[in-house]
């Protein structure tokens, strides 16, 4: 769909030279896109000049080496990495330019919520995990609040797991059900896009399995953008990848011609395991 005419590995001999504009296959909307995208950290340009597009109710996966700037790219999406890196270029969530200097950085990180690698619940029940952010919004009503925890429970899949034991520590839930409490966590306040940095990196299999339905099961009402190492997981849930080396996002397309066909000799090397 998308490779990058300037990347380094452009003139490989590998590259299609009828770059396909992706705007030529999709049919969902566009809810996030990044134009000529650089960040830097000091000196060091960590990311080269990404051009790409996310659709609705998609799962989006980035996957690459260590160190490619998965991570990087990811955190300034949503502003996570402001006062840590330089960001040029535009980010453009849903055609507003999340950089502009009136954007209202904590509305914009409800709609583009973001969960961690490692799962970080507060040190609080169950309950108030998933109230505290709406509490912050000055809603106060139990039976809303209730609604709430029940509904963001639901949609990450641990509502039957915890619903008799809701005032219980969030601390004392396994880590899988940690990193789903987090996901609900960031349900409640009804975010537009996910996005997720590796999400299962700390879980068992059984509980890497369970996350990964319950990601299939939002992106019917949620767009998702999810960091992995793991290419099962990334073939098994994603419906578009981008292939991320050195800073560049090389190759950015259906995760089926990816894994089957990409146009990169790198990404074919990647996915084969060659490196990485
Ligand atoms: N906070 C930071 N300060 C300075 N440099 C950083 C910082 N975070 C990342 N980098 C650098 O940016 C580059 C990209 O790192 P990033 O973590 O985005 O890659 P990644 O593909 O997510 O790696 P991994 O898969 O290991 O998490 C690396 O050279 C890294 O050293």
């Amino acid at each position: 769909m998308l490779i990058n005419p300037s990347s380094p590995h452009s003139d490989d001999g590998w590259l299609a030279r009828n770059i396909v504009d992706p705007s030529l296959k999709i049919s969902e909307p566009i809810v996030l896109e990044t134009k000529q995208l650089h960040v830097y950290y000091g000196d060091n340009e960590a990311i080269h000049e990404a051009d790409l597009k996310f659709l609705e109710h998609q799962i989006s996966a980035l996957i690459g080496p260590s160190g490619s700037g998965k991570s990087t790219f990811l955190r300034s999406l949503n502003r996570m990495n402001d006062g840590v890196a330089r960001v040029t270029g535009e980010i453009l969530y849903r055609g507003v330019d999340v950089n502009r200097s009136e954007i209202d950085v904590y509305e914009m990180r409800r709609r583009i919520g973001m969960v961690f690698q490692r799962p970080n619940p507060f040190p609080k029940s169950i309950y108030d995990n998933i109230t505290f952010a709406l509490k912050r919004r000055g809603i106060t009503d139990k039976q809303t609040l209730d609604e709430a925890v029940e509904t963001s429970l639901k949609q990450a899949a641990l509502w039957d797991e915890v619903k008799d034991q809701l005032k219980k520590s969030a601390l004392a839930l396994s880590g899988g059900q940690q990193q789903r409490l987090c996901i609900a966590r960031a349900l409640a306040v009804k975010p537009d896009i996910l996005l997720l940095d590796e999400p299962a990196s700390a879980l068992d299999p059984v509980s890497t399995s369970k996350l990964e339905e319950t990601l299939l099961q939002l992106k019917n009402d949620y767009t998702i953008i999810i960091v992995t190492h793991n290419m099962q997981q990334a073939a098994r849930i994603s419906d578009y990848t981008a292939f991320f080396n050195m800073g560049w996002a090389l190759e950015y397309d259906e995760t089926s011609q990816i894994f089957t066909s990409p146009q990169v000799q790198l990404t074919n090397n990647y996915v084969a395991g060659d490196f990485g």
